[in-house]
């Protein structure tokens, strides 16, 4: 098993690159199945979600070429079957999305059921239901869904969400994007990636309009031709190097970055006393005084983003006074609070909501990740706490961040890779 050794306690200065956005990469991805020709897709993050996506499309008999690090060629004109392998799509999250990627493109798909992190119910009634309006009809057989039409293709629907859902509002417009007639999702999700898929479907030959606000409208066309694509930077990733110099103090650029999709998160940093200087497709951010209490809630975007607050609740942890957390997002989402237990932290959790008393310092110590973002919080814990901390659990963690021991060596970071030998790798990598 790796685990990740951090001696905590000095502060980050130095230049960090965002890579390509994984929520939207994992979606990007098998959106190619339902283009005809090659799609080049550039800036993939190289991360283990990124990985068992290809795995799936190859599975299914897509041709996939490896340009460089961050470049690939998915050719989908071949597909052989409609059927995923149980074993890859059940271990991630974002297989979901190929059940819309599947039915818009051959009017048929069966996934496993998909894993992903766990916090707590992760319905898919929404996805479901954009489905059915569209004419497919869908079961769930022996831990697969299965969605099929009598026609082969699927008919333009409104479709409005009862909740506001990334994943539904993706899936719905993959599986609309080459159906008869029109489509609008209402009540659709706004966050970036939802606008780069778009964008990329798009470039591609689709006809989408309104992505990024909550009214998506969709014009069927016959089929999408290959293309070139660029995917955008990760919000979060970025966000997390962010919240890394607020808890540790220092002073670091974050380059490679779309300002105007961190604005949620740099307004939460400034308001705790963290100085934020945009420049273009960088920020510089500086912690140089103490922390300041603050009251974070997790919303759609643009609101403060659910996959950032492990990590904000971390820096809270450090800051003067009381904080609140509301998470109205995911319904647990607060597992890794035993853990920042066990470095000092003083955290109480009822239901929703976290009340975090500052303290003046955390302490190192052996902890585990038990989720993606859980994971990346307890590495900015243990950057920040005196003395040394031993993460395991550590696969979580490379589901969503390229190279993470490499770019914060980069920032002056004590922290390096150990396999230990014996210890169980029976834990699945994808299932948080
Ligand atoms: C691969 C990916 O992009 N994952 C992200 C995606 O997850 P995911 O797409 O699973 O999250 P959703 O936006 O769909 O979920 C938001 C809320 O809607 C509820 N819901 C969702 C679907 C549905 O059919 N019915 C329903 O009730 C969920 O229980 C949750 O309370 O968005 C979440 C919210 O920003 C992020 O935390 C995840 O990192
Ligand atoms: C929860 C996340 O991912 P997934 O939905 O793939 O589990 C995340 O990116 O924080």
């Amino acid at each position: 098993m790796t685990k990740y050794i951090v001696q905590g306690g000095h502060p980050l200065f130095g230049e960090v690159e965002i890579s390509g956005a994984k929520n939207a990469a994992v979606a990007i991805i098998p959106a190619a199945l339902l283009v005809d020709g090659v799609c080049r897709i550039e800036n993939i993050p190289q991360i283990s979600d990124v990985t068992l996506s290809l795995k799936i499309l190859e599975h299914l008999g897509a041709g996939i070429r490896v340009i460089n690090r961050h470049t690939v060629e998915i050719d989908a004109s071949r597909i052989r079957s409609t059927r995923t392998s149980y074993e890859l799509a059940r271990k991630m999250r974002a297989s979901y999305y190929l059940i819309g990627s599947l039915l818009g493109r051959f009017g048929q798909a069966e996934v496993a059921m998909p894993g992903g992190c766990n916090f707590g119910v992760r319905p898919i009634d929404q996805h479901v239901k954009g489905f059915t309006a569209l004419g497919a009809k869908v079961m769930v057989e022996g831990g697969f869904i299965n969605a099929s039409t009598e026609t082969g293709r699927l008919k333009g629907a409104n479709i409005y969400l009862d909740v506001v859902s990334v994943g539904a509002t993706m899936n719905i417009m993959m599986a609309a994007v080459r159906a008869e007639g029109n489509t609008v999702i209402e009540n659709a999700a706004k966050e970036p990636h939802i606008v780069d898929l778009a964008n990329f479907l798009n470039s591609m030959g689709a006809n989408i309009r309104g992505a990024g606000t909550d009214t998506i409208k969709i014009q069927g066309v016959d089929r999408l031709r290959g293309g070139s694509y660029a995917i955008i930077p990760d919000q979060i990733e970025a966000g997390t190097y962010m919240a890394a110099v607020a808890a540790t103090g220092g002073q670091i650029l974050v380059k490679n970055i779309i300002p105007k999709h961190m604005d949620c998160i740099t307004a939460k940093l400034v308001e705790m006393g963290v100085e934020v200087e945009e420049r273009e497709d960088t920020l510089l951010v500086r912690r140089s005084g103490p922390l300041q209490k603050a009251n974070v809630k997790t919303m759609p975007y643009p609101g403060f983003p659910t996959d950032m607050q492990p990590q904000i609740t971390t820096v809270l942890c450090l800051a003067e006074g009381t904080s609140l957390v509301t998470e109205s997002v995911w319904n647990n989402r607060y597992r890794y609070v035993d853990e920042l237990k066990r470095m000092g932290a003083s955290i109480q959790v009822d239901d929703k909501t976290a009340v975090v008393e500052g303290v003046d310092h955390l302490t190192g110590a052996p902890i585990q990740a038990c989720d993606l973002r859980a994971g990346a919080a307890l590495v900015i814990a243990a950057l920040a706490a005196k003395g040394e901390s031993e993460i395991s659990c550590v696969q979580y963690i490379e589901r969503g961040y390229e190279d993470i021991v490499t770019k914060l060596q980069g920032l002056g970071a004590s922290i390096r890779t150990v396999e230990v030998p014996g210890e169980s790798e029976e834990l699945e990598a994808h299932i948080g």
